[in-house]
């Protein structure tokens, strides 16, 4: 359905060097207006130079981005009236009250959206006297979510936003963003973590060392892996782990304290059951689930995991 809908945002061959060190390296994506796109890679990967290039705050060595038909790094003026930004630990001064850095952000822009209701849309309103320092660390997350729409965005990009926060906080920024793509706003979500990857995003590009690796959506992403069905059971009987691992489209097969998993492709679950019902054994407990963006991600990235699940 995206795929008729006009581009949000374009990059087309995005290469940035540091020196020597290639961070972005031929970097190709097409973000569709109204999705929540996702960048989802590990330390290092690129991620925040993409959408550093994309908000026109790092300039690339090669290609070319539109945001909206924006150039976003020969007009930046252009640029502030299309797309927000809340960018990785952005700090504010820490004395700054939630109402004094609403109503500073607003002032920059030419119609900017009513800064009471959106606060209290994103649960701040009862703390606009408060401090940015007195802010537990789900509030700074809300109050840099309002700061990056008050200029009415069509694109707003949202780095690592959930980093820190604790799992009802997490839950509670989610359904924030699911809301402000319900008004329109095309989502650009970068993040270390699967889950939220995978609960939020309509597409994702799997991102390693400047390159993508993949770009589906969560449930492409997961067939596409070497665990897109696992298979769970719980018995007694001694299993010949060896001839399950053989067996045509099974990645894994292994065992610990009598519950045996066997993950592979699609439509394996069944052929796992005829296996057992061939070895005389008769599973406990079988539970048949699809596989989740882990094992796509860990085959799409060969840096060590510092992710967060
Ligand atoms: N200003 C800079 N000067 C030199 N190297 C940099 C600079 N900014 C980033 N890098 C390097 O470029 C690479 C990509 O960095 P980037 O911040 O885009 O990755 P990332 O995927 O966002 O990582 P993280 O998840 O850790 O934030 C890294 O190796 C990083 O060390």
């Amino acid at each position: 359905m995206h795929q008729e809908r006009e581009p949000a945002v374009v990059v087309d061959g995005l290469r940035k060097t540091y020196g020597e060190k290639v961070a972005v390296d031929e970097i190709s994506l097409i973000v569709h207006e109204g999705e929540i796109f996702g960048i989802l890679g590990p330390n290092g990967a690129g991620k925040s130079t993409t959408v550093e290039a994309i908000a026109g705050l790092r300039v690339g060595d090669r290609g070319r981005i539109r945001v909206h038909g924006i150039d976003p790094w020969t007009d930046r003026a252009a640029l502030t009236e299309v797309l927000g930004v809340q960018l990785q630990e952005a700090k504010l001064q820490p004395k700054i009250t939630v109402q004094e850095a609403l109503e500073l952000w607003s002032a920059f822009y030419p119609d900017p959206e009513p800064w009471a209701p959106l606060a209290e849309r994103l649960g701040l309103g009862t703390h606009l006297s408060q401090r940015f320092e007195d802010l537990s660390g789900g509030q700074q997350q809300r109050l840099s979510i309002a700061l990056a729409l008050i200029g009415r965005p069509r694109v707003v990009v949202l780095d690592e936003l959930t980093t820190g926060l604790d799992p009802r906080a997490r839950r509670e920024v989610w359904d924030l963003v699911r809301d402000v793509r319900d008004r329109g706003v095309t989502v650009i979500l970068v993040t270390h973590s699967m889950e939220e990857a995978q609960t939020l995003c309509d597409r994702i590009a799997i991102v390693d060392a400047g390159r993508i690796r993949a770009l589906d959506t969560p449930a492409g992403l997961i067939d596409a892996g070497t665990a897109a069905t696992i298979t769970t059971f719980d018995t007694s009987a001694a299993i010949d782990l060896v001839s399950l691992r053989e067996m045509d489209g099974v990645t894994a097969a292994y065992s610990a304290n009598g519950t045996v998993t066997v993950e592979g492709a699609e439509g394996v679950a069944l052929a796992v059951i005829e296996a057992l019902r061939m070895q005389g054994v008769s599973p406990q407990r079988l539970r048949v689930a699809a596989g989740s963006l882990d094992s796509a991600y860990l085959d799409l990235t060969d840096t060590p995991q510092e992710i967060t699940r």
